[in-house]
Order: structure tokens, then C-alpha cells, then sequence
């Protein structure tokens, strides 16, 4: 059975952003999703996070179809389904201490957790796991954000990710505010630390060299609607849609 699987989700606002969207993530894999601009790619992922209400369609994720929970069913749910955003300075709170940030999903969660690859000992030892594992000093544990690089802040986000050991990321365009060099070195930190933790992801990006990558199948989105899926290995084929075959000439 896969962890995700999406059946004809639709979900407008003044006009239709997502129509019809089916597709299935597998456990432990990472599946890209391109598209350009305003074609919906944020708007599906806030929809399986449920910040967003979806107007018809089911979202089935590990054992439950969570499209209609209410805040009470979905909290163990939540844990399971993180998300890193473009914009690392907006997901830090500017008034948190890095190691206050980084605790924060643990206690949010506790009730519900079962670490397997992280142990919460104590707030120091726990804050120094997890910036070793996303490779950054532990002396920036007593810093606030603006005190960070982006690719450092970056780096926090996908920590705090992380410290929950959930079952799928969605990385929505996470490499989109950093330069060149920070941007291949968390696209590499993200990859091993999907194998190591044997997370899944849903990567959105409009980068087609980075999600081909990054990601064992891919997706192409269209004015709202998935207009080709793949193994990331046949992004070349002749078969592709004339639009995959557009982006593919863009680039
Ligand atoms: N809260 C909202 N209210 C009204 N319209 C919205 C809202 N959020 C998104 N839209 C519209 O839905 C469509 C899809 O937007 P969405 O942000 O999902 O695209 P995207 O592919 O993520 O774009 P980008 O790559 O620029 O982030 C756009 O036409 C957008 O204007």
C-alpha cells in the first residue's frame, strides 16, 4: 500500500488551482513535482497538510483518508506530515534561541512520539543530534535567526523537519532562496538524510535539474492539473508531453 495516495483532489478559489489531481508517493521514495509558476504545486501541498480545505477528492494517508479530519483526528497525523518552506528567515520564529526553535516540534508532539533515531535524553543532547545530523556547529544552538546564513536557516528548518521522525516532507521549493553552492549542498543533505532516516518526500520545485536529481519519479503540473508522471530516468523519452518537452527546452 503506498504512504500517500491522491484521488481526483480539487480545490478552487476564485478560479480552479488544483483539478483532478490523482497520484501515489511510496514509502521511502522521493517524487519531484514540476511546473511553472501559479500552476498549483503550493496549493496541493497546503491542501495535504490541511491548512487548506479541499472542495471534492480524497487524500488517503498510511491508514485513514484525512481529507475531511477535523484538528482532533488529524494530531497524530500531523507529526507524520512536515513541511519545509522556500522562505527559511519566515518559518523561524526571530524571537527563538536556534535550540528553542528546534525543541519546539518535540514538545508540541510529545504525547504522540516514538523516536527511533534520535533520543531525547535531555534538550542538549537532543538540540546536538539534530544539528549534527543536518551538519551544523552546535555553537549556533544559542543564536537567534538573523544571526544565521539562509543556507544555515535552511538548514534549521529541515532539522526541525526532522526531529519528529515523520513519515513524508513536502519540500516546497527548499533551495529556491539560497545561491548556487548552498542549494546543491542541502539538496545533497536532504537525500541522505531521507536514506538514513528512510523518510519519503513530495519535492516541489521549478528546478527540473534538481528534481530529476533528487527524485526517483516525477511529475509534471499544468494549469492546475498533472499532466505527466514518470521514473525521473525517462525525463528524455520521446514519449514525454509536448509540455514536459516545453520545460525540458526551457531549461
Ligand atoms: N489564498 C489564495 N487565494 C486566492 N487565490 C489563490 C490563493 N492561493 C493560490 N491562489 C491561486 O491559485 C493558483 C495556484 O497558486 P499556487 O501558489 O498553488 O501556484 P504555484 O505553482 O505554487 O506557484 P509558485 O511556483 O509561484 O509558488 C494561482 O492562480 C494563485 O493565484
Amino acid at each position: 500500500m503506498s504512504l500517500l495516495t491522491v484521488t481526483n483532489l480539487k480545490k478552487s478559489y476564485t478560479s480552479v488551482a488544483v483539478n483532478n489531481l490523482s497520484f501515489e508517493l511510496e514509502k521511502g521514495e522521493c517524487l519531484g513535482l514540476v511546473g511553472e509558476s501559479g500552476c498549483g504545486k503550493s496549493t496541493l501541498a497546503r491542501c495535504l497538510l490541511r491548512i487548506e480545505t479541499i472542495d471534492s477528492g480524497s487524500i488517503y494517508f498510511k491508514d485513514a483518508a484525512i481529507e475531511r479530519h477535523n484538528e482532533r483526528q488529524m494530531y497524530p497525523y500531523r507529526k507524520d506530515i512536515q513541511i519545509v518552506f522556500q522562505n527559511p528567515s519566515a518559518a523561524l520564529n526571530p524571537k527563538l534561541k536556534i535550540k528553542d526553535s528546534l525543541i519546539d516540534p518535540y514538545e508540541q508532539y510529545k504525547k504522540v512520539l516514538k523516536l527511533s533515531h534520535f533520543s531525547h535524553t535531555s534538550k542538549d543532547a537532543y538540540v546536538k543530534q539534530l544539528l549534527e545530523a543536518v551538519e551544523l556547529p552546535m555553537d549556533l544552538a544559542n543564536r537567534y535567526p538573523h544571526e544565521l546564513s539562509g543556507g544555515q536557516k535552511q538548514r534549521v528548518t529541515i532539522a526541525r523537519a526532522i526531529s519528529i521522525e515523520p513519515e513524508l516532507i513536502v519540500l516546497d521549493e527548499p533551495t529556491a532562496s539560497l545561491d548556487v553552492i548552498s542549494q546543491g549542498a542541502v539538496l545533497t543533505l536532504l537525500t541522505n538524510l531521507r536514506k538514513t532516516l528512510n523518510l519519503s518526500y513530495l519535492f516541489i520545485s521549478h528546478d527540473l535539474a534538481a528534481v530529476k536529481q533528487m527524485s526517483q519519479r516525477m511529475m509534471v503540473m499544468q494549469n492546475g492539473e498533472i499532466v505527466d508522471q514518470f521514473n525521473s530516468d525517462q525525463l528524455f523519452d520521446v514519449e514525454r508531453h509536448p509540455y514536459t518537452k516545453e520545460l525540458i527546452s526551457i531549461f
